[in-house]
């Protein structure tokens, strides 16, 4: 009866685990796997470094003590000197004036543009030599060079073209030229790469467009700028040697002219070889680091560097703790109020139109200062582009948006109004926060340097009180313990709160919220609206986009109803939600319920 015995069997074995039999298996020995094709690539690698060494060391003709006697002779030193100095000049000057054509380049002004694009059309077609001859014999063009106001005969100062155009300017001013035309090309692919939503986070922060650009999408767009910038760069060091066409004993010049008088071609061309390889190398190093350096959040975890590996292997981890214990800093500063009172909010037959699609139409709306107002509607009915308007990232074809009586984007002068400049529209931007869908974190900068950025750029707060700010920020979102992170090192969820502390540290009378949940994981949706629902007592002005109509009728004071462009349906929650005025609004509740 073996099988009823098994069925017995099986059955214990469901309702309680059997008990596992204890091993000990220290004495076990450890097999590592083997990769027989690994080992046979290391084999082969082996034997190929073994030959080539062989033939390299063992040919008398390659003539290494002629090389030895050569590597560091007085005239291959100051040829190499000659060679990095043209080459850390022409990047500096180079690169400098390529970021000024790029910059000029991606300008709205189109006789600028069209300047940078001529120059760079221009210098990229030229070749290098012909260029270096150009500027070689610029004296026969313009005997002097004149500094003055033009057309009045003012002049400041003036040279002797000839005399100031020696070899090595000739060379220097060519390779910048030159080097300028590709850099800008590289720097403008390295800031069209940055996000669009980047720029509108910036600007909704009221961040000048000086400090967008040094701080928010240079930074970025130095990851896809720096291995094409070095490829060009090593490609400029060794491009130099094309200057001796000027006469100009830079490396490879030198060496040439001392194998022609000595014939040792092998040795002196190695002597050359061997010293490019060292300028490679060393440029690789600096390549590596200031990479690293500019991943900073681009990737969750950051390798560690060379000497941080280093540091790890000589440095015994209980060491290192002390040390990080040890520079903790005083946070003992006084906590201004994190919120400013609330703003009234005035709409007043806006319009605007995208081309022939008129997205807003005569749209006219009121809320009072503190309240919490939720647009709702369906997909293209204009939602975010009300909310746009009114922190004037889109600017609006009629009609008028006031913060507690100031208008949005105009100075008011009697019956006219002037539109302010864009500085200006900056300023005014700070009173209103927003929290984009797709968060719109900086991913180069740790949530503290996030949310601080615009305090200490925009506010004029002291570094340290903005850092406290931030941090009692961080704690009312739950997010204490994430200041040092990373955006990318965060949920979905933690990034919205953030975005959210970001926003609030400007103290702003208005925030607006575009659909902050729609892009989150539903579990991660609660922790969201939890946020927004604490805020919404705060006494900031809310304005909500969202589809989460249980929210909705919680927190609103006014639920507002779009479609089409226009507001066809506004009330208290309990009226919109349970007697709609409007069909249109019974039959969007009737499918979103
Ligand atoms: N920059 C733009 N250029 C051209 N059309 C635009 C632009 N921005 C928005 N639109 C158009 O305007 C209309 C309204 O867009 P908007 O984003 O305001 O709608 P929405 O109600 O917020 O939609 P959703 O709920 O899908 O975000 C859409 O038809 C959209 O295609």
């Amino acid at each position: 009866m073996a099988v009823t015995t098994d069925f017995i069997d099986s059955d214990i074995a469901k309702s309680k685990p059997a008990p596992q039999p204890k091993t000990n298996y220290a004495h076990f020995k450890i097999v590592p796997a083997r990769y027989p094709a690994r080992t046979a690539g290391t084999i082969f690698a082996l034997v190929v470094i073994g030959i080539s060494l062989q033939s390299v060391l063992t040919n008398p003709r390659w003539g290494w003590d002629v090389f030895a006697q050569w590597f560091f002779a007085e005239p291959v030193l100051v040829g190499l000197g000659r060679t990095l100095l043209l080459t850390l000049l022409g990047s500096i000057f180079g690169f400098a004036l390529g970021t000024a054509l790029a910059l000029a380049r991606v300008s709205r002004s189109p006789l600028l543009s069209g300047l940078s694009w001529t120059y760079i059309w221009l210098f990229r077609s030229i070749p290098l030599v012909v260029l270096l001859l150009i500027l070689n014999n610029l004296g026969y063009l313009y005997e002097t060079i004149t500094i003055g106001v033009p057309y009045t005969g003012i002049n400041f100062f003036s040279w002797n073209t000839t005399q100031i155009m020696t070899p090595f300017a000739a060379a220097l001013l060519g390779l910048t030229l030159n080097q300028a035309a590709f850099a800008s090309e590289i720097i403008r692919g390295g800031i069209l790469s940055v996000d669009q939503g980047q720029l509108e986070a910036a600007a909704a922060l009221g961040l000048p467009r000086k400090r967008q650009a040094s701080r928010i999408v240079l930074p970025q767009a130095m990851r896809s700028i720096l291995p094409t910038a070095f490829n060009d760069i090593i490609g400029l060091a060794k491009g130099t040697s094309q200057v001796y066409i000027l006469a100009l004993p830079e490396l490879f010049y030198t060496i040439q002219i001392i194998y022609r008088r000595n014939l040792e071609v092998i040795p002196l061309l190695m002597v050359a070889t061997v010293w490019y390889l060292v300028i490679l190398t060393v440029l690789s190093i600096i390549q590596h680091h200031i990479e690293r350096h500019y991943a900073r959040g681009a990737l969750r975890i950051l390798p560690p560097s060379l000497f941080s590996r280093l540091y790890r292997q000589l440095v015994p981890a209980r060491e290192r703790r002390t040390a990080i214990t040890a520079t903790q800093v005083n946070r003992n500063v006084s906590i201004a109020p994190l919120h400013a009172r609330g703003g009234d909010v005035t709409i007043q037959g806006v319009s605007k139109s995208f081309g022939p699609l008129k997205v807003l139409d005569d749209v006219s709306l009121s809320l009072s200062a503190g309240s919490v107002t939720v647009i709702l509607g369906q997909s293209g009915s204009g939602k975010s582009t009300l909310l746009r308007s009114i922190n004037h990232l889109e600017r609006v074809d009629d009609g008028f948006i006031a913060i507690d009586g100031q208008l949005i984007g105009y100075r008011q002068e009697g019956e006219t109004l002037y539109e302010l400049k864009e500085m200006d529209i900056l300023k005014r931007r700070v009173e209103i926060g927003m929290v984009f869908q797709n968060f719109n974190l900086f991913p180069h900068l740790s949530v503290l340097e996030n949310i601080i950025e615009a305090p200490v750029t925009v506010r004029g707060v002291s570094r340290e009180q903005a850092e406290t700010e931030a941090r009692e920020l961080l704690a009312r979102v739950g997010l204490a313990d994430k200041a040092e992170a990373y955006p990318r090192q965060l949920s979905g969820g933690q990034q919205q709160r953030v975005a959210i502390a970001r926003a609030l540290a400007l103290k702003p009378k208005v925030l607006l919220f575009d659909e902050p949940t729609s892009a989150l994981d539903p579990e991660l949706v609660g922790e969201v609206l939890s946020v927004i629902k604490e805020l919404s007592s705060s006494g900031t002005t809310l304005i909500i986009v969202t589809h989460e109509i249980g929210f909705a009728r919680e927190v609103a004071d006014q639920v507002v109803f779009m479609e089409q462009g226009r507001i066809l349906e506004t009330g208290t929650p309990h009226k919109v939600f349970n007697r709609p005025d409007h069909p249109r609004t019974a039959e969007f509740l009737a499918k979103v319920l």
